[in-house]
């Protein structure tokens, strides 16, 4: 696991280089998108990189994390919808060749496993870009999920309604409460996992997920056991670290030809 402490600027610049070198390696590679506030820099820097530079997503392929159950297509919140507008539309990227978890599926249990079944088919995610939820959560995998979990139906705790209630007017009660999401076991199949964390919300979060012990009650610690996982925090995330003056002696000595 690499730790990159830096400015929010900066860190989005990092993420959004290493997808443009993935996509400029093997241009039908296949993006993990995340939704929430953590991306849309990295959003922002691939547009500008599509519109000034053209890199093109054209033959690539997008999934997503999660998704809300029950909310209506036109919902603003609905997370297809928020990755078409932050995302996708500003790009040469074909509308169906990003796909989420269908919240609204006469069978939720089988949308899951046909959702599974997409990402094996299309050879597996390349890079996954990932937030954390205030409770250690990655995508909707809430305290206590199994760590080998697969896409399934989810129940939102209290607090990630809270959490999220800001993109719902303020209003918890509006927030969903149930969702589809990748489970673990999917999210850590994907062959290098970019994390985004900034604030000090996350602090805690962030602590437990590089130096705490591997447990469910802090999910995203799974990604210990993962061989290429990024970490990128500002101070704020990185303010309970332990060793951060370690992890920025060593990101500063690294050769520039590395990457991420
Ligand atoms: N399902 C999403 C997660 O994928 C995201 O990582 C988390 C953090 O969101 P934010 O980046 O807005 O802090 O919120 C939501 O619950």
């Amino acid at each position: 696991m690499e730790v990159v402490i830096g400015v929010a600027d900066d860190l989005a610049v990092l993420a959004a280089e290493t997808i443009e070198a993935q996509l400029r390696r093997r241009p039908e590679s296949v993006l993990g998108l995340a939704t929430g506030s953590s991306p849309l820099k990295v959003y922002e820097e691939l547009i500008r990189r599509h519109r000034e530079t053209g890199l093109s997503f054209s033959r690539a392929r997008g999934f997503l994390l999660d998704e809300y159950v029950g909310l209506p297509a036109e919902h603003p919140q609905r997370y297809r919808r928020v990755i078409a507008e932050k995302l996708v539309d500003h790009l040469d990227w074909p509308a169906d060749q990003v796909v989420g978890p269908d919240g609204l599926a006469e069978s939720l249990p089988r949308a899951c496993t046909e959702y599974e079944e997409a990402i094996a088919e299309a050879g597996g995610v390349d890079i996954q870009l990932l937030g954390i939820g205030s409770d250690g959560h990655i995508a909707f995998n809430e305290p206590m999920s199994s760590l080998t979990s697969r896409t399934r139906v989810k129940s939102l705790t209290r607090q990630t309604r809270q959490d999220n209630a800001r993109f719902f007017g303020g209003n918890p009660a509006l927030v969903p409460g149930h969702c589809l999401t990748q489970g673990l076991g999917t999210i850590t199949e994907a062959r290098h996992l970019i994390l985004l964390a900034t604030g000090s919300e996350k602090t805690e979060a962030v602590h437990q997920l590089v130096e705490g012990p591997v447990s469910a009650r802090w999910p995203a610690t799974i990604m210990q056991h993962h061989p290429h996982v990024t970490v990128l925090v500002d101070e704020g995330a990185a303010s309970h670290l332990e060793f951060a003056d370690y992890y920025r002696q060593t990101y500063a000595s690294k050769p520039a030809w590395q990457g991420l």
